[in-house]
Parts: C-alpha cells; sequence; structure tokens
C-alpha cells in the first residue's frame, strides 16, 4: 500500500525535540496508518515517551511538524486533539465513581444525560465491569482500574488512542490476559492506536507494526514477524528475542548475502542439539556445524535453555521440550547443527 495522506493518520515529519543539548527525538519522520495498531519500543532513554508526548500535545517539537487527519497540529493544544489517552498509572479521577470516570470525557462534549447514562452502561458492560460502576477507583484492582481507563479512552469515540506503557503496572498473568483485551478492543474499536512500551512481548502479541526506536532515532520499523525474522541491525536483533552473533573465529559463515560490516546471526530456537553419536543430516551444503560442550541447561516449563560453549563463543538455544527427547548436562560434549538459510547478516 502506498502511504498518501488519505492512508495515514498521523505523521510525524522531521521531528526534532531537544532538552538543552540532548536530543531526546531526532529528525523523526514516521507515518501511522489508519485503523493500524503501532508500537515504538525501545530501551530507557531511546526517547518513545518524548514522541508519544509530542503526538499527545503535552510537549512541543523544536522542529518539525506533526499532522493529525492530514492537518499540522503544531499550535493545537493538547486539550482539542481528538485523542484517548491510557497511562501506566491509570490517572483515573480518584474522587469520582467508576461511572462518573466514564462520564466525564462524555459531559465535557456536551452530551446530554440519558444519552450518557446508555453509552456508560454499554460500555461497562463490554469491558466486564457492569457491576463496578458505583465503586471508587480505589475499591478496584490494579487490572479492573487499568479497564476502566481503556473504557474512558473509548467511550469518547476519538480516532486515535495513545497507550503509554499501559500494563506496566500489572503482574505477568494479568498482563497477558489485558493484552488479550487490547488486542479484541482494537479489532472492535479500529482506532488508531500508538503504543509506548519496553516489553517486547507486548510489542510482538499487539502490534501491526513495530518502531524500534534507539538514542531518539528510528533503528528499524516493520511487522513483528519481519522485526524478528529479519532484524537489520545488532541492536534490533538483541533487542527484540534472544541472539547468537556467530564470529569469524569459531565460525566460518561465508554467504554472497555478506557484506564486509555483516554479523552473522541466529536465534536460538534454530539451533539442534545432536549427541556426538547422533546423525547429522548429511552436508549438501544446507546445514552447518559445530561442536561445542554443554554449559548450562535451564528447565522454564515449555522450554529448555542450554549454553553451549564453541571455543570462546557461548551460545545458546531453545529447545522445546517434547516427549522422549534426550537431556543433554554440564560437560557433555555435543554437535551443533543448523540451517544455512536460518542465518541472518546484521550490520553491527
Ligand atoms: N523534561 C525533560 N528534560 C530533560 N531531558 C529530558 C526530559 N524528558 C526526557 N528527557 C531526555 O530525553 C531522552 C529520551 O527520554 P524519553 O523519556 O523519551 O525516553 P524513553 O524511551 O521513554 O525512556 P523510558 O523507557 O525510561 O521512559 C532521555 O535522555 C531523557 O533523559
Amino acid at each position: 500500500m502506498t502511504e498518501t495522506s488519505d492512508t495515514l493518520q498521523v505523521e510525524f515529519r522531521n521531528v526534532t525535540k531537544l532538552y538543552g543539548a540532548v536530543a531526546a527525538v531526532k529528525e523523526l519522520s514516521l507515518g501511522v496508518r489508519r485503523g493500524e495498531f503501532l508500537t515504538i519500543l525501545g530501551p530507557s532513554g531511546s526517547g518513545k515517551t518524548t514522541a508519544l508526548m509530542l503526538l499527545a500535545g503535552f510537549v512541543a517539537p523544536s522542529s518539525g511538524d506533526i499532522i493529525i487527519s492530514g492537518k499540522s497540529v503544531a499550535s493545537v493544544p493538547s486539550y482539542h486533539r481528538d485523542q484517548g489517552i491510557v497511562f501506566q498509572n491509570y490517572a483515573l479521577f480518584p474522587h469520582l465513581s467508576v461511572r462518573r470516570n466514564l462520564e466525564f470525557p462524555l459531559e465535557m462534549r456536551g452530551m446530554e444525560a440519558s444519552e450518557r447514562a446508555t453509552r456508560v452502561a454499554r460500555m461497562l458492560e463490554r469491558v466486564h465491569l457492569k457491576e463496578f460502576g458505583d465503586r471508587m477507583p480505589s475499591q478496584l484492582s490494579g487490572g479492573q482500574q487499568q479497564r476502566v481507563a481503556l473504557a474512558r479512552a473509548l467511550i469518547a469515540d476519538s480516532p486515535i488512542l495513545l497507550l503509554d506503557e499501559p500494563l506496566g503496572a500489572l503482574d505477568r498473568n494479568l498482563r497477558e490476559q489485558m493484552q488479550g483485551e487490547i488486542k479484541s478492543l482494537h479489532c472492535e474499536f479500529s482506532k488508531t492506536t500508538i503504543c509506548v512500551t519496553h516489553d517486547q512481548e507486548e510489542a510482538l502479541t499487539l502490534s501491526d507494526r513495530i518502531v524500534v526506536m534507539r538514542a531518539g532515532e528510528i533503528e528499524q520499523i516493520d511487522t513483528p514477524e519481519a522485526l524478528y525474522d529479519r532484524p537489520t541491525t545488532r541492536f534490533v536483533a538483541s533487542f527484540l528475542g534472544e541472539a547468537n552473533f556467530l564470529t569469524d573465529r569459531e565460525f566460518k559463515i561465508e554467504s554472497d548475502a555478506r557484506t564486509s560490516d555483516a554479523m552473522p546471526m541466529i536465534r536460538p530456537e534454530r539451533i539442534r542439539i545432536i549427541p556426538p553419536n547422533g546423525r547429522l543430516q548429511a552436508d549438501n551444503g544446507e546445514h552447518q556445524f559445530a561442536s561445542g560442550t554443554i554449559a548450562s541447561m535451564i528447565y522454564a516449563g515449555p522450554l529448555r535453555k542450554y549454553e553451549v560453549r564453541v571455543g570462546s563463543t557461548v551460545v545458546i538455544i531453545r529447545e522445546h521440550v517434547a516427549a522422549g527427547q534426550q537431556i543433554f548436562r554440564p560437560g557433555d560434549e555435543v554437535q551443533l547443527e543448523w540451517l544455512r538459510s536460518d542465518i541472518r547478516f546484521v550490520a553491527s
């Protein structure tokens, strides 16, 4: 699809935000498609929050422009940008009941009481909080508060939803459950959603596309599958999932696809461990091999993680636990085998 102002709901055009000498965001150019779920992912200090705050209108760009629905919003204050916002710490009004929290944005728009009541009742039902309308936020669990925050952002029916670490305050199980909930709300309401997180699993699960940021700039932007399978830089390969970099000292990986500064990389689940007397695939050029010694084995429910020493390199391997599978112990001599086509070359 070609990107035009018709298909793009949000555009950053060469946006820079300086704090003194620090460029929190540098020459950022990015288009977000209508209805898309786009996640900005990156380590602490990479400029994710600044990008979202620029979009929300809470901070102003030092240079460049931000276009929403085809119009520059440079001079539009945050309260006039038609966006629903959900923060990590929920930001519910503590002195208002759940029902009043949801009514608030509708009241601001001048909607009359009976229509407000109908919409709030419908939304409470949708987020499974029908019985909680009269409770105060402090009487709800973290997950319930976050559902109210999502409901409040959705009820105003703004075309754009901004999520700032929306699940950061929740424990692991609840986070997974809420990821499902956000996904289904996104399918149902089709809001253009821009989400900031440093949680790679959340980004992979929720997003149509992910922007990986590094030091205020975009390192790579792509679908979750493409980013994981074809990272273009060492930074992206190690930030999103685990990566083995195969140094020339221990591994001779040649390929036509290799440029001078490229580093061969393989994901841990693409390597197979074979006992010394086990059968390797015939060497028809499709497979590559290395000999090593098991350094450690960690059992983690459905997966087993091995560290295998090959010369001075430690190779990480993840195997799905299966019935009848051979288990290797530290000190075991093993062979490693992988498909040549599973090697990726990334810029170092
Ligand atoms: N108000 C501010 N004043 C000065 N420097 C700031 C301000 N806000 C952000 N910065 C700096 O800008 C850079 C980017 O910060 P930002 O908060 O956008 O990063 P982030 O990727 O969201 O990090 P985190 O995951 O820790 O929230 C950092 O170096 C930060 O110290």
